[in-house]
């Protein structure tokens, strides 16, 4: 059975009617999958649904063979911001799912060494060497993501969440953050669920493209994004990417304009 596994799933969350509605869908295990659509046609809720924040109305949602009942603790998140504490330096901001998270919640006095080693070892990767000790007031946006991501992993989630976490940054900082997120996929292969309005960026990072109709969400298309991996960022600028997301754009132009057509 596939890692995430939605058997005709609809979510109401009141007498308004179903905010998604009949989803079947599988992510296999180090899969990379990206969710696109109009806004509002739930691809949050999916997400919810997704890590047990939220329960089915109808259908079923199984991870990892069981039926999820409720938050799931194998489950990193990160959203469009940061969200650090500000009265935490870097690395304390990154410790704290590890201070919540069970097992390692009661070790934590005991290796939190080891855990240290752990969160500086993240930091290092996404390139926040030496900012360990500042607070979030003295990050840039983009450091402040980075540090979130760190986070989002440290204790090593086999299933990352990822609500448009970069769509607060600039251009060139929202690339060079796809680029630490497809190395620490590739070096890790943790499971991605990413939700995202940047056509491109789910392109680039993701193995499929979900693309939602409007409200009540549907899923429209499953589109398997074959590019070689490990993908180069130049891959961005050849003819075949941009002719993959001028597709991917007029699809959702078409499904805005209420011209939707499942495939
Ligand atoms: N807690 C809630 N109670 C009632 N309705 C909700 C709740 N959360 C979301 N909705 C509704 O469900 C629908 C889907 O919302 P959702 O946030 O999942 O969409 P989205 O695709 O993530 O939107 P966006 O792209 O704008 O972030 C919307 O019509 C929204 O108003």
């Amino acid at each position: 059975m596939a890692f995430v596994d939605f058997d005709r799933v609809s979510l109401a969350y009141d007498s308004s009617g179903n905010a998604i509605e009949d989803i079947s869908l599988s992510i296999e295990e180090g899969e990379f999958v990206a969710f696109v659509g109009p806004s509002g046609c739930g691809k949050s809720t999916f997400m919810k649904l997704c890590t047990g924040l939220h329960g089915p109305t109808g259908g079923s949602v199984r991870v990892d063979g069981e039926p999820v009942s409720g938050p799931l603790k194998i489950c990193g998140m990160a959203f469009q911001s940061a969200n650090l504490l500000p009265w935490r330096t870097t690395l304390d901001n990154v410790l704290l799912p590890l201070e919540i998270v069970e097992p390692y919640r009661r070790q934590f006095r005991r290796r939190r060494t080891e855990f240290e080693g752990w969160a500086r070892e993240l930091l290092r990767t996404v390139g926040l060497e030496g900012y360990e000790e500042q607070y979030p007031w003295q990050l840039s946006g983009g450091m402040q993501q980075r540090a979130s991501i760190c986070r989002a992993l440290i204790h090593r989630p086999r299933l990352l969440m990822l609500d448009e976490p970069f769509a607060a940054l600039d251009a060139f900082t929202r690339e060079e953050l796809w680029c630490v997120l497809r190395d620490l996929w590739e070096a890790q292969r943790f499971t991605v669920v990413l939700v995202t309005h940047d056509l491109r960026e789910a392109a680039f990072l993701a193995d499929t493209v979900y693309v939602m109709s409007r409200r009540p969400g549907r899923i429209l298309e499953a589109r398997p994004i074959d590019f070689p991996r490990p993908r180069p960022l130049e891959m961005t600028f050849e003819a075949s990417f941009t002719t993959l997301v001028q597709a991917l754009r007029s699809r959702i132009g078409d499904i805005r304009s209420g011209g939707e057509v499942r495939s």
